[in-house]
Order: C-alpha cells, then sequence, then structure tokens
C-alpha cells in the first residue's frame, strides 16, 4: 500500500441518476417521485438551443418549488465549448434556492475546465452569500477527458462523482457505432468460426474506476440508450458494478428499478460478506492471517474486499 490511504468517497447512495431534459417541466414531480438516488435535470444535449433559456427558468423554478425528498438534486450545465454554460452557472447560483447540491459538468478535457467552473461558482457564492457550497460532477465523455481522467479527478474538493458518457465518447473518439453503450455486433474476437463479443466500454471504465478510487470520487456508468432493452442494460449494468462502479443513469424511468437492483448489494452478497469477516475475526484470534471459507483461501485483503459490500449495504439501508 502506498504512504497515502485511499480516500472514501462520499458516503451517499448513488445507484441510479434520473435525467430529464429541463425543457420538459411536466415530468419533474415524476422524477422526485422516482426511486432514484440522484435527479440530473437537463440544461445541455436534451434541450434545443431555442429552449436552452426557458429550460434554466423551468429549472431553477422546479428546484425550490418541488419536493425532492432525500435525493441528490443535480443541474447538468451546457459544455464550456458553448456560449451558454457560464449563465446557466450564474443564473443557478444567483437564483435557485439552496436546495441545490450538485451541477454536472459535461465534456470535461481536463483539470482547468474544472478550475474555471470552480472559480465562477466560489465567486457567486460568495457575492451571494450562500451557505452550502454547490459539488460537482463531471462526464467524461471525450478522447481528451480520458486522457486526462486522472488530473480531473483530482482537480477539486467539491468533485463528487464521474460519469462515462458513451454517446459523447463514442463520438470523440471516432468508433464506429451510434449505439449508446452495450453491446457492439462488430467488436468481436474469433475463435474457431465462434463469435466472442468483447467491451468497447471497458478499458475507459476501467480508467474513470481507478482515478475515481485513487480520489475519492464516486465512478459511475452512464446512459444506455436502448431502453427497450431491459436485459442489455442489466448486463451492462452487472459489468459496471462488478468493475468498481457504485451506480448508472437512467434515461427512461423503467431504468431506475433495474439500476437500483443491480447496484444495491444482494442479500446473499451482504451475508457471505458477513460470514467471511466473521471467519476473519476467528482466525485472527487463533493468530493467523489466512483462512478457509467455503473451500476457498480468504485473508486480510478478503477482509477489504468484504467491506466494500458490506458499507454499501449499510450505506444504502442508513437512507
Ligand atoms: C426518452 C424519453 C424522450 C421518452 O419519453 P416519453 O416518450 O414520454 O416516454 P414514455 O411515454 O415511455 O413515458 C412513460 C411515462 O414516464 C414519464 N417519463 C418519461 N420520461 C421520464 C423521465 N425522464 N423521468 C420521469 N418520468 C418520465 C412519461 O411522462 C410517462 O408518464 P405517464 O404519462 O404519467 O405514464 C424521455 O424519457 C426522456 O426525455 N428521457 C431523458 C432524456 C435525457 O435527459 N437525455 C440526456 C441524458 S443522456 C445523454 O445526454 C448522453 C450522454 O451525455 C452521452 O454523451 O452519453
Ligand atoms: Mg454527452
Amino acid at each position: 500500500m502506498s504512504f497515502r490511504i485511499q480516500p472514501q468517497p462520499p458516503a451517499r447512495p448513488n445507484r441510479c441518476q434520473l435525467f430529464g431534459p429541463g425543457s420538459r417541466p411536466a415530468i419533474f414531480e415524476k422524477m422526485a417521485a422516482s426511486a432514484a438516488d440522484v435527479i440530473n435535470l437537463d440544461l445541455e444535449d436534451s434541450v434545443a438551443p431555442s429552449d436552452k433559456d426557458s429550460a434554466r427558468r423551468n429549472v431553477i423554478q422546479a428546484i425550490g418549488d418541488i419536493d425532492w425528498g432525500n435525493k441528490t438534486l443535480s443541474v447538468r450545465i451546457n459544455g464550456l465549448d458553448t456560449p451558454f454554460w457560464y449563465r446557466d452557472v450564474v443564473d443557478l447560483l444567483e437564483n435557485a434556492s439552496e436546495r441545490l447540491d450538485q451541477i454536472m459538468i459535461p465534456k470535461v478535457g481536463c483539470a482547468a475546465d474544472i478550475y474555471a467552473v470552480d472559480a465562477l461558482v466560489t465567486a457567486v457564492e460568495r457575492a451571494k452569500g450562500r451557505t452550502k457550497p454547490i459539488a460537482f460532477e463531471v462526464i467524461i465523455e471525450s478522447a481528451a477527458g480520458i486522457a486526462h481522467v486522472e488530473e480531473i479527478a483530482a482537480a477539486s474538493p467539491r468533485l463528487q462523482a464521474m460519469s462515462l458518457g458513451a454517446a459523447d465518447f463514442a463520438a470523440s473518439m471516432g468508433m464506429q457505432t451510434t449505439g449508446i453503450g452495450g453491446t457492439q455486433a462488430n467488436y468481436y474476437m474469433l475463435h474457431e468460426g465462434a463469435k466472442y463479443w468483447s467491451d468497447p466500454w471497458h478499458w475507459a471504465q476501467t480508467a474513470i474506476v481507478a482515478a475515481c478510487r485513487t480520489h475519492g470520487v464516486l465512478p459511475v456508468d452512464g446512459p444506455f440508450g436502448d431502453f427497450s432493452d431491459d436485459e442489455g442494460f442489466r448486463a451492462q449494468a452487472l459489468r459496471s458494478a462488478t468493475l468498481g462502479m457504485v451506480g448508472k443513469w437512467a434515461i427512461h424511468p423503467k431504468q431506475v428499478a433495474l439500476a437500483n437492483e443491480v447496484f444495491t448489494p444482494s442479500e446473499a452478497a451482504v451475508t457471505e460478506a458477513r460470514e467471511i469477516l466473521a471467519a476473519m475475526e476467528a482466525a485472527k484470534a487463533k493468530g493467523e492471517g489466512a483462512t478457509v471459507y467455503k473451500g476457498r483461501l480468504v485473508d486480510i485483503a478478503s477482509i477489504k474486499q468484504a467491506e466494500v459490500i458490506v458499507r454499501q449495504a449499510e450505506m444504502i439501508a442508513a437512507e
């Protein structure tokens, strides 16, 4: 282990982030009533340029008017390559109620992007005397974003979560697909005439997880576009959870339950984790650092693995 202790990410559930366009206020109450842990009101790519001003007003009003319960409430601002983002930040921070928890910065390419938003947010917070500091989340969805993922994860103490945005990422990388996440028909290995599908998102996900875990940020899987394909969503989410991600976006309400199911440790997994911890306690009492559980080796590293699952389950139960 490095001399530097790996920091813990924020202790809040982030199993599902439900998105909705800021230009569609009719669905805001439905989003608030959903079982998503995080709500993302969008000012960016689901809002047409002609609707940016009205979407911003809708969102600011809804932040104060709607009962969002104990959800993390986040607004996705426009990218730093647009003329809209500064107005998003200034209007939100000047006019939205303190119920706003977080802003999501899309298409980040380097740490300086976060610095720029941080500087503006900090200035408006001070000017308006806001008492609750706004948290940040970012989307890695460009070649530059993934190339600089580690410096981005370290860029600001405000940063709580980082998502992979598969659609813009694919476009930026020049990938030959119009699919948003999931299996890509042309990405396979061939062995003795049989096709074995591989996962083109895997390497970017692992880079995000490593950067996030190094800096105490929550790694999140982004959208799965085909909301009629529940099994495809579940398969992608299971892969992400196995890699260390804590949650996934929902771009339709039917995806919320799927994400919650996958990113909530099952009773069987929690029971097994607790049994491993008990087995290691017994081993420790005998002065042993390793023992056998259900015919397999468990040792001091197994305690840390089991604690990941128990901690996650306890944090969700505490909500
Ligand atoms: C995808 C949608 C446009 C579908 O909307 P709609 O046609 O209304 O769907 P349904 O008729 O099936 O809706 C069934 C009921 O659910 C309500 N509804 C719909 N959407 C939502 C929602 N997001 N939250 C809550 N409730 C919702 C409908 O009103 C119906 O209700 P009822 O009539 O009472 O039964 C739409 O779902 C949508 O706009 N989704 C979000 C799109 C979005 O925000 N996209 C941005 C994120 S993805 C992205 O940006 C890509 C990323 O950046 C990357 O690069 O990868
Ligand atoms: Mg995007």
